[in-house]
């Protein structure tokens, strides 16, 4: 029996997701606490966020995350002149010494694995898993990490845990955002490939390449067998960093993908799929956004702290990646909403030699 991706849940399981993800306020909260010192030096005055950083001895990308974190916990503030400053419960409770200080309470957790884990990321700017005596990191390859994509049994469990999320959100995403105009569609790093395949139910004519690695388009081929539409779903083996794009397509989806990655690879993936577009193309952006402001919504930020410990990337705000595809010479459109906190938006190439929505 022929399976389909064209239907959406009945219920929305985004509020399992943020249960699942709840764990990161514990690490975040006690690693500044705890092992980073962050209250102690707030408590000496505000502090701009490249000093506070440097008093930790973080880097930017571990930084952003935190100060995203606490400021969406309601720990932190940002004053007139940019600097990170405490707020009132911060101050009144979380700087060592104070009267009601509640510190030590928090402490109790600092020896935790989760805890210890987290610091050690953020300490370090590494995901999880890509040290020599490891089984690689999950979800990125680039030429100098070890990678568990490259391995047949990891590459397969991680790529069917993630169809857990993908499934749910592929149908709404193929129903919100027609694509009935499009000829071919290209999924960076598509992984089972459901995103494309749900499209590819709804539009007969349509043709879409999954471009991933070997051992993650294994499964790619079962699911487009399993769905029939192993005809119109090639499944194109490369690294989206140093390959050639594959041309002919009018639309590129990047699924879940930049948040893997730092700002440099961001900006040059963005960049490497407004090249090969054409006139007129767009290049799909499905994602999580945090607020402009990078103090919010929790979420967005505790699922930060997982993409931040996994892989090389963290979650971005919507002005990021309107930011990006601008300098890439694509317009950016509005978001819409998907699921699971996800959203879609859209950059077009200027130009009108062919319409794809
Ligand atoms: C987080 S998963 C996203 C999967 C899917 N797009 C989704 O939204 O669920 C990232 C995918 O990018 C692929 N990937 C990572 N690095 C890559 C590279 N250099 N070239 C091609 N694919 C890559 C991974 O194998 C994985 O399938």
């Amino acid at each position: 029996m022929v399976r389909a991706a064209t239907e959406s849940p009945r219920l929305d399981p985004t509020p399992i997701f943020e249960l699942f993800r709840g764990n990161h306020a514990t690490e975040l909260l006690t690693a500044a606490v705890a092992h980073l010192g962050l209250f102690d030096h707030l408590a000496r005055g505000p502090l701009s966020p490249g000093a506070l950083g440097a008093a930790m001895g973080l880097a930017d990308r571990p930084l952003t995350v935190l100060v995203t974190a606490l400021r969406a916990f309601g720990l932190l503030d940002l004053d007139a002149n940019g600097r990170l400053d405490l707020s009132e419960l911060a101050r009144g409770h979380l700087v060592p010494g104070g009267e009601f200080d509640v510190s030590g309470y928090i402490g109790l957790a600092a020896d935790s694995p989760g805890v210890l884990e987290m610091v050690e990321r953020l300490r370090t700017n590494r995901p999880a898993g890509d040290a020599d005596d490891e089984p690689g990191a999950a979800f990125i390859y680039r030429e100098g990490i070890e990678s568990a994509m490259e391995r047949e049994a990891s590459a397969r469990h991680l790529t069917l845990a993630l169809a857990g999320r993908a499934k749910n959100v592929a149908p709404v995403l193929a129903g919100r955002l027609s694509l009935a105009k499009a000829h071919r569609l290209l999924d960076i790093g598509g992984g089972t490939g459901i995103y494309s395949i749900a499209w590819l139910q709804r539009h007969p004519a349509l043709r879409a390449i999954v471009w991933d690695r070997p051992e993650v388009l294994k499964v790619a081929h079962e699911m487009a067998e399993s769905h029939g539409v192993a005809d119109r779903l090639e499944c194109l083996a490369g690294d989206m960093f140093h390959d050639p794009v594959p041309e002919g397509v009018d639309v590129i989806l990047l699924s879940n993908i930049l948040h893997d990655w730092d700002v440099a690879e961001c900006r040059a993936l963005i960049g490497r799929c407004a090249s090969a577009l054409p006139p007129g193309g767009q290049l799909l952006i499905h994602d999580v956004f945090l607020n402009d402001t990078l103090d919010g919504p929790l979420p967005i930020a505790l699922y930060s702290a997982a993409l931040f410990r996994l892989t090389e990337g963290r979650a971005y705000s919507a002005a990021e990646y309107r930011g990006w595809l601008i300098e890439a010479g694509l317009e950016p459109g509005e978001i819409t909403p998907t699921l699971v906190h996800c959203g879609v938006l859209p950059g077009v190439k200027p130009g009108t030699t062919r319409q794809t929505l």
